[in-house]
């Protein structure tokens, strides 16, 4: 258990990090999100303990980091790829980093097995894949066998076979019981991956919530029609009791009905359709509405230079 309280990081005038108080629970993967720069790297820094809090603090397990005596057995983590010594082997890079930490040797093998690097163990790691970095790094996390798992972006670059590996991995973890804490600027991939989803916007926090809930809360469903007739159109649904919305370009947003009873309706009374087409609001919009105001840099939209 991770648990943060007004968690607060400023840089000069800038703060990075704004009175953040949440927990991040076992059993489970917590998916940590928000747009660049919303301050999620520096939360992981403070809970890893590299970095130092203005205010506020983080307890794991009911301690400071720099309390924990063998903080490899309590936290792993992935902060960003190929942070090693490319001229060591996997096997040797691991081995130095369980020495020093009075990790049995033993956990070496093992870790490898679990990344699937045995077979290239012995090879320089200069020559590893963005994704052979990327399994090495979780090594490396695992090492100490520790009970709470830190990863920030671990997809950033993979391929499809590297993402769906790490998805499983990190699920894994959470069955048998560890805190798995994952960053990511992508709702999509969240939804896939997280049982938990804590949002964060300009260090400040935007949501705390189970996906599922998330998911029933933002997954709207609701049906495009465009017609040439639009206010005959809209006398059938109104006797029908169905609203319609303008979208604005001529369409209209239809909720509470299917596009199989809006068709039908239209047939009935003799209105002519353009479009009918079922839609489902996606994950990735619910989370951009949700960060809008939080956005450090809007890209200019439709403007002409
Ligand atoms: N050492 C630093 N000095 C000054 N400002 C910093 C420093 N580190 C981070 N910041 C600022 O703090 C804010 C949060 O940065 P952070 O890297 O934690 O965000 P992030 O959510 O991890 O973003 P990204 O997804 O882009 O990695 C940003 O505005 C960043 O410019």
């Amino acid at each position: 258990m991770i648990e943060l309280h007004a968690l607060t990081k400023r840089y000069g005038e800038k703060v990075a990090v704004d009175h953040l108080t949440f927990a991040v629970r076992p059993g489970m993967v917590t998916g940590f999100l928000g747009p660049n720069g919303a301050g999620k790297s520096t939360t992981m820094r403070m809970m890893l303990g590299l970095d130092n809090p203005t205010s506020g603090d983080v307890l794991i397990d009911g301690r400071r980091y720099a309390a924990l005596r063998q903080p490899l057995r309590y936290i792993g983590a992935l902060l960003e790829a190929k942070a090693w010594h490319g001229g060591r082997s996997a096997y040797h890079h691991l081995l130095c980093l369980a020495q020093s930490n009075r990790i049995p040797r033993r956990r070496v093998d093992e870790v490898l097995r679990v990344v699937g690097l045995t077979g290239v163990a012995r090879k320089r790691t200069k020559g590893f894949s963005l994704g052979m970095g990327q399994r090495l790094g979780i090594a490396a996390a695992l090492l100490g066998d520790p009970t709470i798992l830190m990863f920030d972006e671990p997809v950033n670059g993979l391929d499809p076979e590297g993402i769906h590996w790490i998805r499983h991995l990190m699920k894994g973890l959470a069955a048998e019981g560890r805190t798995v804490f994952v960053s990511s600027h992508l709702m999509s991939e969240m939804a896939l991956t997280a049982d938990h989803l804590v949002v964060i916007g300009q260090g400040r926090l935007l949501a705390d919530t189970s996906m599922a809930q998330f998911i029933a809360e933002n997954s709207r469903s609701y049906v495009t029609v465009r017609s040439p007739q639009p206010e005959r159109m809209l006398d059938v649904f109104n006797a029908a009791g169905i609203r319609a919305a303008a979208t604005g370009d001529g369409g209209y947003e239809v909720t509470g009905t299917d596009a199989a009873e809006l068709g039908e309706l239209a047939a009935r009374y003799r209105v002519t359709l353009h479009e009918l087409s079922p839609r489902r609001a996606s994950l990735e919009e619910a989370f951009m509405r949700l960060t809008a105001q939080s956005v450090e840099y809007h890209a200019a939209e439709g403007g002409g230079a």
